[in-house]
């Protein structure tokens, strides 16, 4: 069966995830467009899906008979409407993080889909599906012993400046804040902000870089430093320490050069080239499932976790150095 998709927000994402669907990926083809600027949905109409009807709006978008299933990649701010327009369709849908810009908007996404009941949200959190940090769980799981404590880091190189202090948790922070819940299969009850002096690079409305503090149900405590102009490269770092050894995250694969009396490896830049396969894997699982009417992969569940963790980290921000609890309801049935 050839999945219809049809895909809201055709930016920089939203044109990638159409390009994977009708030039990659095997069972799906994007058969309708939509976005608020009508131009960029007609400009992915014409370099790659031809055949796709460009709609004024999501909504007429997710009801259109011939589209089986819905790609949300606008920002993040209009996910939920277009998440819920799409459970109330019945219909399956694969949302970029975040879920929904608020944790009770996630809550409302977990509600309709809980009442719905059966899954039908495959949330965007990529790095569950990249070959490094599934490696990496499999070492943790079965070799370094019980986790005791996560060093990680996430740098960009840099970001513009309408990039604020609190999107660092939003925007950057989450990936992690998903892929470390994946990874050690834990829940989070504590988080804690602290920052150092600000990097010159930076601008007026972001403090950079800031080290975020996790605390884990199982006592496990992992300190992510967010560094969003670090001028050097685009660099993704993981090290879980066991009880028995340390599992590190693997580097992206790279010629070493012995050159001009150097040994180099070169950094990626762009996050497009860090998770490429794995926006390849997700999108497939999201295809599979959706041939079936459902969805697999990360869950409304975690994407509202991830919310209600992201809202903590940002109070976090403005009580500097103050533990902030973190709490949320029992996880419904449908994602046990
Ligand atoms: N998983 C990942 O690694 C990444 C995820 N993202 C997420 O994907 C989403 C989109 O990001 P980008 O593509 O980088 O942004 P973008 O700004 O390049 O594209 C977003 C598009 O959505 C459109 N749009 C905005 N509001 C809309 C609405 N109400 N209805 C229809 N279209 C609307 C805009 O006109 C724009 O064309 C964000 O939520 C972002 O966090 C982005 C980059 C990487
Ligand atoms: O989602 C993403 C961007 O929106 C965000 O700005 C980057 O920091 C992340 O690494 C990237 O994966």
């Amino acid at each position: 069966m050839t999945v219809r998709i049809g895909v809201i927000g055709t930016g920089a994402i939203g044109r990638d995830h159409a390009r994977r669907i009708n030039q990659v990926l095997a069972g799906g083809k994007v058969v309708a467009l939509s976005d608020v600027n009508r131009a960029s949905a007609e400009a992915v109409k014409a370099d790659i899906a031809p055949d796709a009807t460009v709609y004024a709006t999501g909504e007429e978008l997710i009801a259109a008979a011939d589209v089986d299933a819905v790609l949300v990649t606008s920002w993040g701010a209009t996910h939920e409407q277009y998440v819920l327009t799409a459970i109330a369709a019945g219909k399956p849908c694969f949302c970029e993080k975040p879920l929904a810009t608020t944790a009770e908007g996630a809550k409302r996404i977990v509600d309709a889909e809980v009442a719905h009941g059966k899954r039908l949200v495959q949330v965007g959190f990529m790095r569950r599906y990249d070959a490094g940090y599934v490696a990496l769980k499999e070492a943790v799981q079965t070799q370094t012993g019980a986790p005791i404590m996560v060093h990680a880091a996430h740098r960009n190189p840099t970001v513009p400046e309408a990039y604020t202090t609190p999107m660092a948790i939003h925007d950057t922070l989450i990936h992690e804040i998903d892929v470390f819940r994946w990874l050690l299969d834990d829940d989070y009850v504590e988080a804690r902000v602290t920052f150092p002096r600000s990097c010159a690079r930076t601008h007026a409305k972001l403090r950079d870089p800031q080290i975020v503090t996790l605390k884990t149900a199982k006592g496990v405590v992992i300190n992510t430093e967010i560094f969003v102009n670090c001028h050097y490269g685009y660099d993704i770092q993981c090290e879980v320490v066991g009880e028995d050894g340390i599992a590190r995250l693997p580097e992206p694969m790279a010629i070493q050069l012995r050159l001009g009396a150097k040994l180099q490896n070169a950094i990626l830049t762009d996050w497009k080239d860090r998770f490429v396969a794995s926006y390849d894997v997700e999108l497939q699982d999201f295809l599979k499932a959706a041939a079936n009417g459902t969805a697999t992969g990360p869950t409304s569940w975690d994407g509202y976790m991830a919310a209600v963790t992201s809202d903590a980290c940002v109070v976090g921000q403005e009580r500097e150095g103050e533990a902030i609890a973190i709490s949320y309801p029992a996880r419904p049935a449908l994602y046990a």
